[in-house]
């Protein structure tokens, strides 16, 4: 390995034209050079995640294909095996909302949250931690009995509580929606312990109504538990390729922005932008050391997030690392 000498055509003894000495071409040892490259570019990234927790939000929109679900697993089973401590929080907003579609249930979104009703929270249920949990443990666990699904409502992982919201200076309700007011991460560290990757459902039991679930939007529960677990960084992947600070402009993407200027900027958000870029803060204020949003339909976008310098997306860090 690493003889790039070239041997002329004309005396060349390979019967290779352009063959180095090691019976490479000058393009296979080029590009080996950038796959070692590559490799290497991540060794800083390897020392610094090494035995951290990191939180990755896998947004519904970003797991529209089988394909895209499977790649997302080989992804955290790469993590694993590369001494990082993956936990995972997934979303299903479209599949949800196909769902209740199907089953005539009327459901519309305020503020980026979608208004619930008792009938409609028995369907987001099942498609959360029923379908989507499951099927994204078993893609996992295609590669090893790695991981663990796990409910916002096992073993008092979360606290919720009921939100509203205020659009246009009016208060809205938003039904059976919650915030994760509390969260006991036991259970997650536990499964982490035991070496495996914990996959967690954003419901969370009603403090206030024993017996009721509600509806946490996944973002907010992957910032919640990012916190409370200490994790060295929230990563969301949706369907953009990240922030866009004049949405729908494309020329708009930002790269990184700290959290004093995203608080500047929430207010002016609309739809899911808004519980994302949220989320986004609340960890970051909450002591994590990064968050970032990137586009989860690219494959494998989580790995150049983490370990390559220049990362992906939009990155948000305190004012203090700015
Ligand atoms: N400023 C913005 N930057 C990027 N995307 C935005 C912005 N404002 C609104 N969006 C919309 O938010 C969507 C992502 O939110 P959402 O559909 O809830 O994703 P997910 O299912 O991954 O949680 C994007 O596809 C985009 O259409
Ligand atoms: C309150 C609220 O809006 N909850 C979300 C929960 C799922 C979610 O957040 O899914 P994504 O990550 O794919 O958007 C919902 O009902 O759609």
């Amino acid at each position: 390995m690493g003889d790039d000498t070239v041997i002329p055509e004309s005396t060349g003894t390979s019967a290779t034209p352009g063959a180095t000495a090691s019976g490479a071409t000058a393009t296979e040892t080029a590009e080996a050079r950038v796959k070692a490259a590559t490799l290497i570019e991540s060794l800083p990234w390897l020392k610094r995640f090494h035995d951290q927790i990191v939180v990755v939000k896998f947004g519904g929109n970003a797991m529209v294909s089988e394909e895209l679900q499977r790649s997302f697993a080989e992804d955290m089973v790469y993590l694993r095996y590369a001494g990082l401590r993956p936990v995972v929080v997934h979303g299903g907003g479209p599949q949800i909302s196909s769902m209740l579609e199907r089953l005539g249930i009327e459901s519309e979104f305020r503020g980026g949250y979608r208004v619930t009703s008792p009938e409609a929270m028995d369907v987001v249920r099942m498609v959360l931690s029923g379908g989507i949990n499951r099927e994204l443990v078993s893609h996992i666990n295609e590669h090893g009995p790695l991981a663990a699904g796990l409910s916002g409502e096992d073993a008092g992982l979360f606290r919720g509580r009921r939100r509203g919201a205020v659009i246009d200076g009016e208060e809205v309700d938003l039904g059976l929606v919650g915030d994760v007011v509390g969260v006991d991460p036991q259970a997650v560290i536990a499964q982490l312990d035991a070496g495996r990757i914990p996959v967690v459902s954003s419901i969370a039991p009603d403090m206030d109504v024993p017996g009721q679930s509600l509806n946490v939007n996944a973002d907010s529960a992957a910032a919640a538990l990012a916190v409370a677990l200490g994790a060295a960084k929230l990563v969301i992947l949706t369907d953009v390729a990240g922030l866009y600070s004049d949405w729908p402009n494309r020329d708009s993407l930002v790269s990184v922005i700290t959290s004093d200027e995203l608080r500047s900027l929430l207010p002016s958000l609309e739809s899911g932008m808004i519980p994302k870029m949220a989320a986004c803060l609340e960890a970051v204020d909450g002591g994590v050391a990064k968050s970032a949003i990137i586009d989860g339909r690219i494959e494998h976008s989580i790995l150049l997030e983490i370990f390559t310098q220049s990362g992906i997306g939009t990155e948000v860090v305190p004012v203090e690392a700015a």
